[in-house]
């Protein structure tokens, strides 16, 4: 089975809109845990422009499903999520100016500096990801640094969906494959939506979760938020 991991940020770039606190992040997290995601996902970034980091101290106690916490592993988020202890980390290299997460690690240049971070959180009982193209070498690296899982960075594959799924999701099948192999835990994650999701689901026998956000919340707009989360969730099984 795959898990739905809801991704919150978007709904946080409304409330900082206005400065006051509509929509409530937290209301919102916990009614897509009723509406049915197995897990709620942020991001904080430096610039604090959507998830707050006292956002994620505070929705921490309130949730019952998987926390997965994503960042770049710098002083600040390292002490939030050791402070906070979610379920997951999802180590992601973006610069801290970043629009979005625009590539994944490359673990054999960065390989000593994440395992001894990788090796910190899990020896505080948080299950560690990092974010990577679907690139053998780049895999291959990643179960070099200790972590459990890897989440694959769907951005080309959104892109290349409606050209040519069949060759543009050959790369990730390959590297989720060998993940497997090396013992590591397959997400994925970015610009996957309700057209490029199921797809990737029927495909990928390795994949245990998807991270889901700015789609999502686009289509709840129109669809609302618990249909919407529905049909993903159909996606899904
Ligand atoms: C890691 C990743 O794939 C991102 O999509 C991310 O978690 C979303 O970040 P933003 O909401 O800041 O674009
Ligand atoms: N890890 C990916 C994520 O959390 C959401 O990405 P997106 O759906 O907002 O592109």
């Amino acid at each position: 089975m795959s898990k739905l991991s809801v991704n919150i940020n978007k709904v946080a770039t409304i409330r900082n809109a206005r400065g006051g606190n509509n929509p409530d992040i937290i209301k919102v997290a916990l009614d897509c845990e009723r509406f049915g995601a197995e897990g709620i996902t942020v991001h904080p970034r430096p610039d604090e422009r959507h998830i707050r980091y006292q956002d994620v101290i505070d929705l921490k106690p309130l949730l019952t499903t998987e926390f997965n916490i994503e960042g770049r592993p710098d002083e600040r988020f390292m002490d939030l999520v050791l402070k906070t202890k979610p379920a997951q980390v999802t180590l992601v290299p973006d610069a801290p100016d970043a629009i979005t997460s625009n590539a994944g690690w490359d673990t054999i240049r960065h390989r000593a500096y994440l395992k001894d971070i990788i090796a910190e959180f899990k020896s505080n009982g948080i299950r560690t990801s990092i974010f990577v193209d679907p690139l053998i070498d780049m895999v291959d690296g990643a179960a070099e640094t200790g972590t459990d899982r890897i989440e694959l960075y769907t951005e080309a594959y959104a892109t290349g969906y409606h050209n040519n799924k069949e060759s543009v999701i050959a790369p990730y099948l390959e590297a989720a494959k060998l993940a497997a192999e090396l013992g590591l835990g397959v997400n994925a994650g970015h610009d996957l939506d309700l057209h490029n999701l199921k797809y990737l689901k029927d495909n990928m026998p390795e994949l245990l979760e998807v991270s889901i956000g700015h789609a999502l919340i686009c289509d709840a707009l129109y669809l609302g938020l618990e249909n919407t989360i529905q049909q993903y969730l159909r996606q899904l099984r």
